[in-house]
């Protein structure tokens, strides 16, 4: 599902921020990025969602080697993978359901058949009742699971969230979570960076700790 193979990242001119990194996510796996502040790992998940180009090695992602994907697969690929950033990027001129409807109506489905969609996609993050409400009167968690909603409508197999639960009260973080091992169950791979241990130490799953000049693998732990 996801292969990197001797990948290091700098921004310009600048040192590595990741420094020849190589590992392999199988289909259905769960896996946590953790670390400091700055170590990495937002640029980590925007490598594997094609945000931001390696500098050096290989990145495969859903079958595709992301350097050379071709313009007529990037769409594709695009609607294989869910992101969920730091900053959801909600519209807030825009009711709930018509930010759910937006990454269908960008694949050129039809209305009805879009709206029908966003409306499950709610449904499924436990905001059913709330398609017609302007994201800004949502919650923290609710815009969250919006975000998360909108990710999820192309049916991705990779899902990736850069610290979904931050900001958020421990009962909250821990409904969004379960709507990711609720996908995740259903087969969707799974990546989430947090810096949230409880969280980790209560998903227990494979964790990928991002340090300045370190990068470890901590496999599946069965608990
Ligand atoms: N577009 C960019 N241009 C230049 N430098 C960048 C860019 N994006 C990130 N960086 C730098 O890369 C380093 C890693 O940033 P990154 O956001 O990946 O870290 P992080 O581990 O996700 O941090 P946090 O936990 O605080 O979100 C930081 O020093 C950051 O300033």
């Amino acid at each position: 599902m996801i292969e990197f193979q001797h990948v290091s990242k700098s921004y310009g001119t600048g040192s590595h921020i990741l420094e020849d990194i190589s590992f392999r996510v199988t289909a259905g796996e769960f896996v946590f990025i953790a670390g400091p502040s700055g170590a990495g790992k937002s640029t980590l998940l925007k490598l594997i969602a094609g945000l931001e180009p390696c500098s050096k090695g290989s990145i495969h992602v859903n079958g595709q080697r992301l350097d050379q994907i071709t313009a007529r697969a990037r769409p594709y690929l695009r609607r294989a993978v869910g992101v969920i950033l730091q900053d959801t990027h909600l519209l807030y001129d825009r009711s709930a359901l018509d930010n759910v409807m937006l990454p269908l109506a960008v694949a050129g489905h039809p209305t009805g058949i879009a709206r029908s969609r966003a409306r499950a996609a709610l449904q499924k993050v436990g905001l059913s009742g709330k398609e017609e409400a302007n994201p800004i009167s949502l919650s923290g968690g609710e815009q969250q699971r919006l975000a998360i909603a909108r990710a999820i409508v192309n049916r991705p197999a990779l899902l990736i969230a850069d610290e979904p639960t931050a900001n958020l009260d421990r009962e909250t973080a821990r409904k969004v979570m379960s709507v990711f091992r609720d996908f995740n169950q259903v087969g969707v791979t799974t990546l989430v960076a947090t810096h949230d241990e409880d969280l980790m130490a209560q998903y227990a799953q494979r964790v990928f700790v991002v340090e300045p000049g370190r990068f470890r693998d901590f496999p599946v732990s069965k608990t």
